[in-house]
């Protein structure tokens, strides 16, 4: 099985899976947040997405309306707050209601935590942490509440336990681990459901474009499944999350990467058999 082998949209779920479904997907046009815009379109939802570029949304939203898709995008940074607002607005104003909301927008640079400046680890943390509390409250508030129902999905990181290199960034998404937890305890009397994913290293564009291949290739020695996620690892369990069969799924994180948060750092990686990685000889092609 390889990574640059994407997987077909909606996965195992009913194509009208999400009919009648409006989504948000921060961060929508790339990578987890396109994959997850397209699973949960191709599941019938219309879908709004944003992100700060507009050319990666546009493409997006191309793929989506091939689809037969409805898709609105919004070029807005979700660190400021007048942004947060407009693209609620926005999202209510084409649709008139926000059903899924998936806080996917994120990122960080890697260093040795000493060397992260109080300006580096706040800018981690205003993206991570702050940008997608002001998002959800927003949503939350204006959209879900009202209606008394929504499901809100929030993208940690596994290994959960710290990440070399990211001590500004692991903190945060223990955070968002954290307010899904506690808000699933408010907020479930309000029929909103809070949960966290938590993907290991996948293999997206913003991978390649921001960590080397030495990077790439330590981490993916450190999967005990042998390879890197795919984005459609990813969306496809948002989008089991997100139908009625993930509807007893609250206050948790789900863990998306292979094994990687299971291995007990200092012992070696277990062996992969081949059969296990390689495209062709899976012993069932069907079920990979
Ligand atoms: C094993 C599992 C591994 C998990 C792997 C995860 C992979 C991914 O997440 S892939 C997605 C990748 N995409 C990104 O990470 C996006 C790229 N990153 C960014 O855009 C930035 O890092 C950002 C998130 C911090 C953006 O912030 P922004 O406010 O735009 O940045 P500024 O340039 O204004 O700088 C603010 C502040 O941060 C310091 N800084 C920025 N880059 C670095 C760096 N490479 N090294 C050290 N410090 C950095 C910068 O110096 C500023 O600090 P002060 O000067 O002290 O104010
Ligand atoms: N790839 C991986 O191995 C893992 C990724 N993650 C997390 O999953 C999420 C998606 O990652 P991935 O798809 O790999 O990476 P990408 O870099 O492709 O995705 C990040 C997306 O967020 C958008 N974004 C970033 N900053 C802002 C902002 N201030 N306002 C609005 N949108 C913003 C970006 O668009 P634009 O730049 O145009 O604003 C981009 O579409 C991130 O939170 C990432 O940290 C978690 C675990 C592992």
């Amino acid at each position: 099985m390889r990574t640059d082998q994407p997987l077909p949209p909606v996965g195992g779920l009913r194509p009208d899976v999400h009919t009648g479904k409006v989504a948000l997907v921060t961060g929508g046009g790339t990578g987890i947040g396109r994959a997850t815009a397209l699973d949960l379109a191709a599941g019938g939802a219309s879908v709004v997405i944003c992100g700060r570029r507009p050319e990666p949304l546009a493409e997006a939203a191309k793929e989506i309306e091939a689809l037969g898709g409805s898709c609105v995008t919004l070029s807005a940074d979700i660190r400021e707050e007048s942004h947060v607002t407009t693209v609620v607005d926005r999202a209510l104003d084409a649709f008139g209601r926000i059903d899924v909301l998936v806080n996917n927008a994120g990122g960080q640079f890697s260093a040795p935590a000493e060397e992260i400046s109080p300006g580096g680890w706040r800018a981690v943390h205003r993206l991570a942490v702050e940008a997608t509390w002001a998002m959800t409250r927003e949503v939350a508030r204006r959209a879900m509440i009202p209606r008394r129902s929504g499901a809100v999905f929030f993208i940690a990181f596994s290994p959960r336990r710290g990440i070399p290199g990211f001590a500004h960034a692991a903190s945060a998404r223990a955070a968002v681990e954290n307010l899904a937890a506690g808000l699933s305890l408010e907020w479930s009397r309000y029929g909103i459901r809070t949960v966290c994913v938590a993907p290991g290293t996948i293999a997206t564009g913003g991978l390649d474009d921001h960590y080397t291949p030495e990077d790439r290739e330590r981490w993916e020695r450190s999967v005990p499944l042998g390879r890197l996620g795919r984005p459609e690892d990813v969306s496809g369990l948002i989008s089991f999350l997100a139908s009625p069969q993930g509807s007893y799924i609250t206050g948790t994180t789900v863990v998306v990467d292979g094994g990687a948060d299971a291995w007990g750092a200092g012992h070696p990686v277990p062996d992969v058999p081949h059969h296990l990685t390689t495209p062709d000889s899976s012993p069932n092609k069907d079920n990979p």
